[in-house]
Protein backbone atom coordinates (compact mmCIF):
# COMPACT_ATOMS: atom_id res chain seq x y z
CA UNK A 1 0.00 0.00 0.00
CA UNK A 2 1.03 3.67 -0.66
CA UNK A 3 1.45 6.02 1.79
CA UNK A 4 -0.54 9.15 0.95
CA UNK A 5 2.33 12.27 0.45
CA UNK A 6 2.81 14.34 3.00
CA UNK A 7 1.29 17.74 2.26
CA UNK A 8 3.25 21.31 2.72
CA UNK A 9 1.67 24.68 3.19
CA UNK A 10 4.31 27.99 3.15
CA UNK A 11 2.76 30.05 5.76
CA UNK A 12 3.82 33.44 5.85
CA UNK A 13 3.62 34.87 9.45
CA UNK A 14 3.22 38.65 10.29
CA UNK A 15 2.69 38.86 14.33
CA UNK A 16 2.76 42.62 13.98
CA UNK A 17 2.11 44.81 16.83
CA UNK A 18 1.32 44.31 20.83
CA UNK A 19 -1.00 41.33 21.76
CA UNK A 20 -0.74 40.30 17.86
CA UNK A 21 2.76 39.05 18.66
CA UNK A 22 1.31 37.38 22.10
CA UNK A 23 -1.52 35.55 20.18
CA UNK A 24 0.24 34.72 17.52
CA UNK A 25 2.86 32.92 19.21
CA UNK A 26 0.56 30.80 20.57
CA UNK A 27 -1.50 30.18 17.55
CA UNK A 28 1.95 28.21 16.23
CA UNK A 29 2.10 26.40 19.62
CA UNK A 30 -1.29 25.10 18.54
CA UNK A 31 -0.53 24.57 15.12
CA UNK A 32 2.58 22.53 15.83
CA UNK A 33 0.82 20.33 18.11
CA UNK A 34 -1.85 19.78 14.84
CA UNK A 35 1.18 19.23 12.76
CA UNK A 36 2.37 16.38 14.93
CA UNK A 37 -0.99 14.67 15.88
CA UNK A 38 -1.91 14.68 12.07
CA UNK A 39 1.29 13.50 10.18
CA UNK A 40 -0.44 14.08 6.82
CA UNK A 41 0.59 17.63 6.53
CA UNK A 42 3.81 20.08 7.40
CA UNK A 43 3.51 23.74 7.91
CA UNK A 44 6.13 25.80 6.62
CA UNK A 45 6.33 28.75 8.77
CA UNK A 46 8.04 31.84 7.84
CA UNK A 47 7.97 34.50 10.50
CA UNK A 48 8.16 38.01 9.79
CA UNK A 49 9.04 40.46 11.39
CA UNK A 50 6.79 43.32 9.64
CA UNK A 51 6.12 45.47 12.85
CA UNK A 52 5.68 49.17 14.01
CA UNK A 53 9.56 48.43 15.54
CA UNK A 54 10.86 47.40 12.24
CA UNK A 55 9.19 50.55 10.50
CA UNK A 56 10.93 52.82 13.66
CA UNK A 57 13.97 51.05 13.07
CA UNK A 58 13.83 50.59 8.79
CA UNK A 59 11.46 53.17 7.56
CA UNK A 60 8.87 50.71 6.58
CA UNK A 61 6.73 47.95 7.27
CA UNK A 62 6.83 45.68 4.26
CA UNK A 63 10.57 45.49 2.63
CA UNK A 64 10.02 46.22 -1.19
CA UNK A 65 11.31 43.07 -2.34
CA UNK A 66 8.94 40.88 -0.22
CA UNK A 67 6.18 40.78 -2.53
CA UNK A 68 7.49 37.75 -4.80
CA UNK A 69 7.87 35.72 -2.30
CA UNK A 70 5.07 36.63 -0.02
CA UNK A 71 2.61 35.76 -3.45
CA UNK A 72 3.93 32.46 -3.37
CA UNK A 73 2.92 31.14 -0.22
CA UNK A 74 -0.30 29.05 0.42
CA UNK A 75 -2.01 31.36 3.44
CA UNK A 76 -0.85 34.67 5.56
CA UNK A 77 -1.49 34.47 9.54
CA UNK A 78 -1.72 38.16 10.87
CA UNK A 79 -1.78 39.02 14.50
CA UNK A 80 -2.00 42.61 14.47
CA UNK A 81 -0.95 46.27 14.14
CA UNK A 82 -0.99 49.78 15.67
CA UNK A 83 1.61 51.27 17.80
CA UNK A 84 1.43 54.31 19.85
CA UNK A 85 4.82 54.84 18.49
CA UNK A 86 3.41 55.04 15.11
CA UNK A 87 0.50 57.38 13.86
CA UNK A 88 -2.14 54.70 12.99
CA UNK A 89 -2.74 55.88 9.46
CA UNK A 90 0.60 55.17 9.12
CA UNK A 91 0.79 51.34 10.30
CA UNK A 92 -2.59 50.66 8.43
CA UNK A 93 -1.73 51.99 5.64
CA UNK A 94 1.42 50.16 5.24
CA UNK A 95 1.18 46.86 6.28
CA UNK A 96 -2.14 45.50 6.87
CA UNK A 97 -3.90 47.38 3.91
CA UNK A 98 -1.58 46.76 1.39
CA UNK A 99 -1.39 43.16 2.18
CA UNK A 100 -5.32 43.47 1.65
CA UNK A 101 -5.09 45.02 -1.38
CA UNK A 102 -1.90 44.23 -3.25
CA UNK A 103 -2.87 40.10 -2.69
CA UNK A 104 -6.37 40.93 -3.83
CA UNK A 105 -8.68 40.22 -0.51
CA UNK A 106 -11.52 41.76 -1.58
CA UNK A 107 -13.81 39.60 0.88
CA UNK A 108 -13.59 39.85 4.81
CA UNK A 109 -15.57 37.12 6.67
CA UNK A 110 -16.13 37.57 9.99
CA UNK A 111 -18.05 34.36 11.53
CA UNK A 112 -19.84 35.86 14.38
CA UNK A 113 -21.29 33.00 17.03
CA UNK A 114 -21.57 32.68 20.89
CA UNK A 115 -18.94 29.76 21.53
CA UNK A 116 -19.82 27.63 24.46
CA UNK A 117 -18.46 28.81 27.84
CA UNK A 118 -19.09 32.36 27.11
CA UNK A 119 -21.98 34.46 27.30
CA UNK A 120 -23.51 37.56 25.62
CA UNK A 121 -24.16 41.14 27.14
CA UNK A 122 -27.70 40.82 25.84
CA UNK A 123 -30.32 39.19 28.62
CA UNK A 124 -31.28 36.14 27.55
CA UNK A 125 -29.44 35.70 24.37
CA UNK A 126 -28.77 32.04 23.66
CA UNK A 127 -26.10 30.57 21.34
CA UNK A 128 -29.25 29.93 18.99
CA UNK A 129 -29.78 33.11 18.66
CA UNK A 130 -26.70 34.75 17.62
CA UNK A 131 -25.06 32.87 14.98
CA UNK A 132 -24.32 35.37 12.08
CA UNK A 133 -21.99 35.81 9.30
CA UNK A 134 -20.85 39.12 8.22
CA UNK A 135 -19.45 39.60 4.65
CA UNK A 136 -16.85 42.68 4.86
CA UNK A 137 -16.29 43.97 1.31
CA UNK A 138 -12.46 44.77 1.62
CA UNK A 139 -11.20 46.48 -0.94
CA UNK A 140 -12.83 50.04 -1.83
CA UNK A 141 -15.39 52.30 0.07
CA UNK A 142 -14.08 54.98 2.38
CA UNK A 143 -10.71 52.21 2.45
CA UNK A 144 -9.90 53.00 -1.16
CA UNK A 145 -7.25 55.24 -0.74
CA UNK A 146 -8.52 58.40 -3.02
CA UNK A 147 -8.49 61.97 -1.60
CA UNK A 148 -5.85 63.97 -0.18
CA UNK A 149 -5.08 67.43 2.13
CA UNK A 150 -4.37 70.80 0.67
CA UNK A 151 -3.93 74.41 2.27
CA UNK A 152 -1.89 72.63 4.98
CA UNK A 153 -1.64 74.76 8.09
CA UNK A 154 -4.36 77.54 6.83
CA UNK A 155 -7.79 78.66 8.16
CA UNK A 156 -8.70 76.73 4.81
CA UNK A 157 -7.48 73.42 5.26
CA UNK A 158 -9.36 70.70 3.43
CA UNK A 159 -9.26 66.84 3.51
CA UNK A 160 -11.25 64.81 1.41
CA UNK A 161 -11.55 61.14 2.00
CA UNK A 162 -13.36 59.97 -0.92
CA UNK A 163 -15.42 56.70 -0.62
CA UNK A 164 -15.44 54.60 -4.01
CA UNK A 165 -17.75 52.39 -5.04
CA UNK A 166 -17.50 50.16 -8.14
CA UNK A 167 -20.02 48.06 -10.70
CA UNK A 168 -16.98 45.26 -10.07
CA UNK A 169 -16.10 45.42 -6.40
CA UNK A 170 -19.93 45.69 -5.97
CA UNK A 171 -20.81 42.97 -7.80
CA UNK A 172 -18.31 40.43 -7.16
CA UNK A 173 -19.03 40.83 -3.31
CA UNK A 174 -22.54 40.41 -3.63
CA UNK A 175 -22.21 37.38 -5.23
CA UNK A 176 -19.69 35.73 -2.58
CA UNK A 177 -22.53 37.06 -0.29
CA UNK A 178 -25.33 35.53 -1.84
CA UNK A 179 -23.13 31.96 -2.23
CA UNK A 180 -22.40 32.09 1.85
CA UNK A 181 -25.81 32.66 2.27
CA UNK A 182 -27.42 30.17 0.53
CA UNK A 183 -24.65 27.73 1.83
CA UNK A 184 -26.14 28.40 5.45
CA UNK A 185 -29.55 26.33 6.16
CA UNK A 186 -31.69 29.69 6.70
CA UNK A 187 -30.47 30.99 3.33
CA UNK A 188 -30.76 35.32 4.23
CA UNK A 189 -28.89 37.90 3.39
CA UNK A 190 -29.36 41.03 4.87
CA UNK A 191 -27.43 43.85 2.86
CA UNK A 192 -26.44 46.83 5.06
CA UNK A 193 -26.43 50.31 3.41
CA UNK A 194 -26.92 53.90 3.90
CA UNK A 195 -28.60 54.88 0.62
CA UNK A 196 -31.12 57.43 2.08
CA UNK A 197 -27.78 59.96 2.86
CA UNK A 198 -25.61 58.94 0.97
CA UNK A 199 -27.02 58.68 -2.96
CA UNK A 200 -24.21 57.58 -5.23
CA UNK A 201 -22.16 55.05 -3.94
CA UNK A 202 -24.76 53.38 -1.56
CA UNK A 203 -27.73 53.44 -4.38
CA UNK A 204 -25.49 51.99 -6.92
CA UNK A 205 -24.71 49.57 -4.16
CA UNK A 206 -28.42 48.90 -3.37
CA UNK A 207 -28.76 48.58 -6.36
CA UNK A 208 -26.70 46.00 -7.38
CA UNK A 209 -27.39 44.04 -4.65
CA UNK A 210 -30.85 43.59 -6.26
CA UNK A 211 -29.81 42.67 -9.70
CA UNK A 212 -27.36 39.67 -8.27
CA UNK A 213 -30.54 38.79 -5.93
CA UNK A 214 -32.09 37.37 -9.60
CA UNK A 215 -29.64 34.71 -9.78
CA UNK A 216 -30.59 33.31 -6.24
CA UNK A 217 -34.70 33.42 -5.75
CA UNK A 218 -33.85 30.48 -3.09
CA UNK A 219 -32.20 33.34 -0.75
CA UNK A 220 -34.12 35.22 1.11
CA UNK A 221 -33.38 39.27 1.08
CA UNK A 222 -33.44 42.10 3.61
CA UNK A 223 -32.21 45.67 3.67
CA UNK A 224 -31.17 47.58 6.58
CA UNK A 225 -30.03 50.83 6.93
CA UNK A 226 -26.94 50.78 8.95
CA UNK A 227 -27.93 52.78 11.81
CA UNK A 228 -31.46 50.44 11.81
CA UNK A 229 -29.36 47.86 11.89
CA UNK A 230 -27.50 48.49 15.17
CA UNK A 231 -30.29 48.44 16.87
CA UNK A 232 -31.82 45.52 15.21
CA UNK A 233 -28.45 43.38 16.19
CA UNK A 234 -28.76 44.75 19.54
CA UNK A 235 -32.64 43.81 20.13
CA UNK A 236 -33.88 41.14 17.78
CA UNK A 237 -30.59 39.09 17.16
CA UNK A 238 -32.26 36.14 16.43
CA UNK A 239 -33.47 37.51 13.10
CA UNK A 240 -30.11 37.95 11.41
CA UNK A 241 -28.51 35.33 9.74
CA UNK A 242 -25.87 36.65 6.68
CA UNK A 243 -25.04 40.42 6.34
CA UNK A 244 -23.35 42.21 3.96
CA UNK A 245 -22.10 45.51 4.42
CA UNK A 246 -19.53 48.19 3.11
CA UNK A 247 -15.78 48.09 4.20
CA UNK A 248 -16.26 50.89 6.17
CA UNK A 249 -20.10 49.36 7.93
CA UNK A 250 -18.61 46.22 7.97
CA UNK A 251 -15.73 47.44 10.14
CA UNK A 252 -17.81 48.80 12.52
CA UNK A 253 -20.58 46.40 12.60
CA UNK A 254 -18.07 43.24 13.20
CA UNK A 255 -16.95 44.71 16.37
CA UNK A 256 -20.14 45.42 17.72
CA UNK A 257 -21.04 41.69 16.67
CA UNK A 258 -18.25 40.62 18.57
CA UNK A 259 -19.16 42.66 21.63
CA UNK A 260 -22.58 41.57 21.38
CA UNK A 261 -21.01 37.21 20.95
CA UNK A 262 -19.32 37.85 24.40
CA UNK A 263 -15.37 39.78 23.57
CA UNK A 264 -13.66 40.93 20.81
CA UNK A 265 -11.07 38.36 21.60
CA UNK A 266 -12.89 35.32 20.42
CA UNK A 267 -13.87 36.80 16.72
CA UNK A 268 -11.90 35.68 13.51
CA UNK A 269 -11.45 36.90 10.38
CA UNK A 270 -10.62 35.68 6.94
CA UNK A 271 -9.10 38.44 4.25
CA UNK A 272 -10.21 36.15 0.94
CA UNK A 273 -8.74 36.10 -2.69
CA UNK A 274 -11.91 34.31 -3.55
CA UNK A 275 -10.12 33.69 -6.96
CA UNK A 276 -7.06 32.22 -5.23
CA UNK A 277 -4.58 33.82 -7.49
CA UNK A 278 -3.13 35.22 -3.97
CA UNK A 279 -2.67 33.89 -0.85
CA UNK A 280 -5.35 34.48 1.91
CA UNK A 281 -4.78 35.90 5.12
CA UNK A 282 -6.38 35.40 8.41
CA UNK A 283 -6.66 37.23 11.38
CA UNK A 284 -8.43 37.91 14.38
CA UNK A 285 -10.75 40.94 14.15
CA UNK A 286 -9.05 42.49 17.08
CA UNK A 287 -5.98 45.21 16.92
CA UNK A 288 -3.26 45.51 19.01
CA UNK A 289 -4.87 46.38 21.96
CA UNK A 290 -1.95 48.57 23.83
CA UNK A 291 -3.76 49.01 26.91
CA UNK A 292 -3.29 45.23 27.67
CA UNK A 293 -0.07 44.05 25.45
CA UNK A 294 2.69 42.79 27.35
CA UNK A 295 0.73 41.25 30.27
CA UNK A 296 0.01 37.65 28.73
CA UNK A 297 -3.96 38.25 29.59
CA UNK A 298 -5.51 38.86 26.00
CA UNK A 299 -7.77 35.90 24.92
CA UNK A 300 -6.06 33.95 21.98
CA UNK A 301 -8.95 32.30 21.08
CA UNK A 302 -10.26 34.59 17.95
CA UNK A 303 -6.51 33.62 16.39
CA UNK A 304 -7.27 30.05 17.21
CA UNK A 305 -10.70 30.12 15.47
CA UNK A 306 -8.59 32.36 12.37
CA UNK A 307 -5.69 29.71 12.51
CA UNK A 308 -8.85 27.27 12.27
CA UNK A 309 -10.54 28.69 9.01
CA UNK A 310 -6.80 29.24 8.03
CA UNK A 311 -6.68 24.63 7.76
CA UNK A 312 -9.80 24.81 5.90
CA UNK A 313 -9.07 27.29 3.15
CA UNK A 314 -5.82 25.14 2.33
CA UNK A 315 -8.69 21.93 2.54
CA UNK A 316 -7.32 20.33 6.14
CA UNK A 317 -10.76 20.49 6.99
CA UNK A 318 -9.98 17.53 9.24
CA UNK A 319 -7.54 19.32 11.26
CA UNK A 320 -9.90 22.97 11.14
CA UNK A 321 -13.00 20.92 12.72
CA UNK A 322 -10.57 19.50 15.21
CA UNK A 323 -9.51 22.59 16.17
CA UNK A 324 -12.67 24.38 16.67
CA UNK A 325 -14.03 21.17 18.42
CA UNK A 326 -10.94 21.61 20.91
CA UNK A 327 -11.35 25.53 21.46
CA UNK A 328 -14.96 25.17 22.03
CA UNK A 329 -14.39 22.40 24.81
CA UNK A 330 -12.14 24.35 26.44
CA UNK A 331 -14.57 27.67 26.64
CA UNK A 332 -16.94 25.15 27.38
CA UNK A 333 -14.71 24.30 30.18
CA UNK A 334 -14.17 27.47 31.95
CA UNK A 335 -10.47 27.53 31.14
CA UNK A 336 -10.96 31.48 30.13
CA UNK A 337 -9.43 34.90 29.93
CA UNK A 338 -10.86 37.47 31.88
CA UNK A 339 -12.74 39.32 29.10
CA UNK A 340 -14.96 36.60 28.57
CA UNK A 341 -15.42 36.50 32.16
CA UNK A 342 -12.63 33.41 32.86
CA UNK A 343 -9.10 34.04 35.23
CA UNK A 344 -6.40 32.53 32.89
CA UNK A 345 -3.66 33.77 30.86
CA UNK A 346 -3.29 33.21 27.51
CA UNK A 347 -0.71 30.53 27.64
CA UNK A 348 -2.76 28.64 30.04
CA UNK A 349 -5.71 28.68 27.50
CA UNK A 350 -3.17 27.47 25.26
CA UNK A 351 -1.93 24.77 26.79
CA UNK A 352 -5.70 23.61 27.93
CA UNK A 353 -6.52 23.72 24.12
CA UNK A 354 -3.08 21.75 23.10
CA UNK A 355 -3.99 18.87 25.75
CA UNK A 356 -7.94 18.56 24.50
CA UNK A 357 -6.44 18.46 21.01
CA UNK A 358 -4.40 15.63 21.82
CA UNK A 359 -7.58 13.73 23.78
CA UNK A 360 -9.54 14.79 20.89
CA UNK A 361 -7.33 13.12 18.71
CA UNK A 362 -6.68 9.88 20.39
CA UNK A 363 -10.01 9.07 20.95
CA UNK A 364 -10.98 10.02 18.28
CA UNK A 365 -8.55 7.63 16.70
CA UNK A 366 -9.27 5.02 19.41
CA UNK A 367 -13.15 5.17 17.69
CA UNK A 368 -11.29 4.30 13.96
CA UNK A 369 -10.98 0.80 15.32
N1 LIG B 1 -6.33 44.38 11.70
C1 LIG B 1 -5.63 44.94 12.66
O1 LIG B 1 -4.48 44.61 12.86
C2 LIG B 1 -6.26 45.96 13.55
C3 LIG B 1 -7.59 45.86 13.94
C4 LIG B 1 -8.13 46.80 14.82
C5 LIG B 1 -7.33 47.83 15.31
N2 LIG B 1 -6.03 47.89 14.90
C6 LIG B 1 -5.10 48.86 15.52
O2 LIG B 1 -4.87 48.42 16.87
C7 LIG B 1 -4.60 49.56 17.70
C8 LIG B 1 -5.55 49.53 18.89
O3 LIG B 1 -6.86 49.76 18.43
P1 LIG B 1 -8.15 49.73 19.36
O4 LIG B 1 -7.76 49.90 20.78
O5 LIG B 1 -9.14 50.63 18.77
O6 LIG B 1 -8.77 48.25 19.15
P2 LIG B 1 -8.33 46.85 19.77
O7 LIG B 1 -9.11 45.81 19.08
O8 LIG B 1 -6.86 46.70 19.75
O9 LIG B 1 -8.80 46.95 21.31
C9 LIG B 1 -10.12 47.34 21.70
C10 LIG B 1 -10.41 46.85 23.13
O10 LIG B 1 -10.59 45.43 23.10
C11 LIG B 1 -9.67 44.78 23.94
N3 LIG B 1 -9.17 43.56 23.25
C12 LIG B 1 -8.82 43.47 21.95
N4 LIG B 1 -8.39 42.23 21.65
C13 LIG B 1 -8.47 41.52 22.79
C14 LIG B 1 -8.15 40.17 23.12
N5 LIG B 1 -7.67 39.31 22.22
N6 LIG B 1 -8.35 39.77 24.39
C15 LIG B 1 -8.83 40.62 25.32
N7 LIG B 1 -9.17 41.91 25.06
C16 LIG B 1 -8.97 42.36 23.81
C17 LIG B 1 -8.54 45.78 24.15
O11 LIG B 1 -7.87 45.54 25.37
C18 LIG B 1 -9.26 47.11 24.10
O12 LIG B 1 -9.80 47.43 25.37
C19 LIG B 1 -4.75 50.78 16.79
O13 LIG B 1 -3.47 51.12 16.37
C20 LIG B 1 -5.58 50.28 15.63
O14 LIG B 1 -5.35 51.00 14.45
C21 LIG B 1 -5.47 46.98 14.05
O1 LIG C 1 -9.89 47.39 8.60
C1 LIG C 1 -9.60 48.19 9.47
O2 LIG C 1 -10.13 49.31 9.55
C2 LIG C 1 -8.56 47.81 10.49
C3 LIG C 1 -9.17 47.07 11.62
O3 LIG C 1 -10.12 47.84 12.33
C4 LIG C 1 -9.75 45.76 11.21
O4 LIG C 1 -10.93 45.52 11.49
O5 LIG C 1 -9.02 44.93 10.65
K1 LIG D 1 -6.01 41.77 13.63
MN1 LIG E 1 -11.90 46.76 12.85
Amino acid sequence: MSRPQKRTYRIASIPGDGIGVEVIEQTVKVLRTMEDLFGSFTLDIDMLDWSSDRYLEKGEYIPADAWPKLRASDAILFGAVGSPDVPDDISLWDLILPLRKKLNQYINLRPIRILPGVSSPLRSCTSSDLDWMIVRENSEGEYAGQGGTTHDDTAQTIATEVAIFTRLGIERTMRFAFDIARDRPRKKLTMVTKSNAQRHGMVLWDKIFYEVAKEYPDVETDKMLVDAMTVRMVLKPQTLDTIVATNLHGDILSDLAAALAGSIGVAASSNLDPTRQNPSMFEPIHGSAPDIAGQGIANPIGTFWSAAEMLRWLGEEGAADLLMKAMETVTASGTKTRDVGGTCNLAQVTEAVIAELEQLFHSRKAGDH
